[in-house]
């Protein structure tokens, strides 16, 4: 909802305008305007809430599951099923640099595909050079090759959208899947995003 077109109905409704002159007003149906004229203070508090919530980071710490192979693996059956229900056709899994690695080669183990690693620019420091993300050398290239991408967490999508940005110069990325999913988005750079759980705020009414 339009924080200011609420703020305008309460103030036309303290001015005393009636529903019909509101509805006129601001070029909404009559009952559009009923509903914001006898609901606006809460959807106004309703609107400030879910503004402070956006600046709210979650810390998510799976490492009972990361620092056990046999876990993560249990957590890589769960995306092969996921690519297998899916019909994704692919040949490369890419996995993104450090915690997205070791579920992509797990993966790609279990489905007998190969395996490439992104390293995104934050990883990278080389003085006085412009930084770009790179595919790790010891690893599968990607060129021309149809890619899963996988990564364990996604908060802004920003280390995401920068290498799908790359791999779709030179490659044909067909899915990204990730353990947890804080930003909502069900694509980055027009390519589906499947989380295993997503994270998402709700409001919660105080008492
Ligand atoms: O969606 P974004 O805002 O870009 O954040 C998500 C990225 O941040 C984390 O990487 P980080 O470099 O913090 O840690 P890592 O070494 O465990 O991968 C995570 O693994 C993602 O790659």
């Amino acid at each position: 909802m339009n924080k200011d077109l609420i703020r305008k109905v309460i103030e036309l409704k303290n001015n005393g305008l009636t529903i019909g002159e509101i509805a006129e007003e601001l070029n909404v149906s009559m009952e559009t305007a009923r509903y914001l004229a006898l609901n606006a203070e809460k959807l106004l508090k309703e609107e400030e809430k879910i503004t402070k919530l956006g600046n709210i980071d979650i810390f998510i710490d799976w490492r009972n599951i990361g620092s056990s192979a046999n876990r993560l693996k249990s957590i890589s059956s769960i995306i092969v099923d996921i690519l297998k229900n899916r019909n994704i056709e692919f040949d490369t899994v890419v996995g993104i640099s450090t915690s997205g690695v070791p579920i992509a080669t797990l993966v790609a183990s279990e489905l007998g595909k190969e395996l490439t690693i992104y390293i995104p620019k934050k990883h990278i420091s080389e003085e006085g050079k412009k930084i770009t993300g790179s595919i790790s050398h010891n690893f599968s290239p990607v060129h021309y090759k149809r890619a899963v991408i996988i990564d364990d967490v996604v908060t802004s999508g920003s280390t995401l959208k920068e290498c799908l940005k790359q791999l779709k110069e030179v490659c044909s990325p067909k899915l990204v899947v990730v353990l947890i999913d804080k930003s909502g988005l069900d694509e980055i750079e027009d390519v589906p995003l499947i989380p295993l759980i997503r994270i998402g705020a709700v409001n919660v009414e105080q008492h």
